[in-house]
């Protein structure tokens, strides 16, 4: 779903990211830790050309997509259908005054989903809704009426609900309490197993790592510094900075992996 070879991001060329190799494939989960600055936004960023400002060299290919030759037309066809990108806080990018139906069945035909029939759209609006575990009575409630946790869950069942292959969540429980974000990870975790989706996931949070993720790309300083396995990684660190980051978790009382 996801094939990157040697790319390379920069800014007023500044190189803020190098990614030699990086691939997801349906059903897998993989994740880049690194600290803030380190490049994973805007490696995340660039696999669906939303860095504009930057100069990019490389191969990234999304669903079939050569993302960095695309013409505008074919990128549209993976931006917000086949490929999902969620981000920490949901909310700010809803529209405060329209219910969150009324939101999902706008994408729905914005996206030619459902037939255009309503039918078809409530049918598919109240599947996407049930695999998120949401009551689908959210579908009446403004954004501001729903939690964080909602509103990400809401976020993945639009995913859903627009035929996601693919989903790109950056920081998607950091801005949740902790049982929220189990939930959230609950539901990640089973879109993956049962849908097949490819995620990737950017996150300082090794222990959300620690349960999600089939492989872990460590970035410091826009480099790739170690990847493989998360099992390995995070259990045999090879890379100073790696042990750093896990040292950094497991000084906090009362925290394991
Ligand atoms: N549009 C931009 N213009 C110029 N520099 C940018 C732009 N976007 C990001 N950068 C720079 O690129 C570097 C990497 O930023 P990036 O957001 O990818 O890091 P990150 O690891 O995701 O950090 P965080 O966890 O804080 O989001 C930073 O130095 C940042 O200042």
């Amino acid at each position: 779903m996801i094939e990157v070879r040697d790319l390379r991001v920069r800014y007023g060329g500044r190189l803020v990211a190098d990614v030699p190799e990086l691939d997801v494939g349906a059903g897998e989960c993989v994740a880049i830790v690194g600290e803030s600055g380190s490049g994973k936004s805007t490696t995340l960023l660039s696999l669906l050309g939303l860095t504009p400002d930057a100069e990019i060299s490389g191969q990234v290919r999304v669903c079939g997509v050569e993302v960095l030759t695309a013409s505008p037309r074919r990128l549209r066809e993976i931006r917000g259908a086949r490929v999902a990108l969620v981000m920490q806080s949901p909310q700010a990018a809803l529209s405060p005054a329209t219910r969150l139906g009324v939101l999902m069945r706008r994408a729905l035909k914005l996206h030619g989903v459902g037939n255009g029939s309503a039918k078809g759209s409530a049918e598919i609006m109240a599947e996407a809704v049930a695999a998120v575990m949401l009551d689908p009575e959210i579908l009446t409630r403004y954004p501001h009426e729903v939690s964080g946790g909602q509103a990400q869950r809401f976020a993945l069942a639009l995913a859903i609900a627009l035929g996601a292959e693919v989903i790109l969540a950056d920081e998607p429980t950091s801005a949740l309490d902790v049982t929220v974000q189990a939930e959230v990870v609950g539901v990640l975790r089973r879109l993956r197993a049962e849908r097949g989706l490819a995620l990737l996931l950017v996150s300082h949070d090794l222990a959300l790592v620690s349960t999600i993720a089939d492989r872990v790309l460590v970035m410091k300083d826009g480099a790739v510094v170690e990847s493989g396995p998360a099992a390995r990684v995070l259990a045999e660190p090879r890379h100073p900075y790696t042990r750093e980051l896990l040292e950094a978790v497991l000084s906090v009382p009362g925290a394991s992996l």
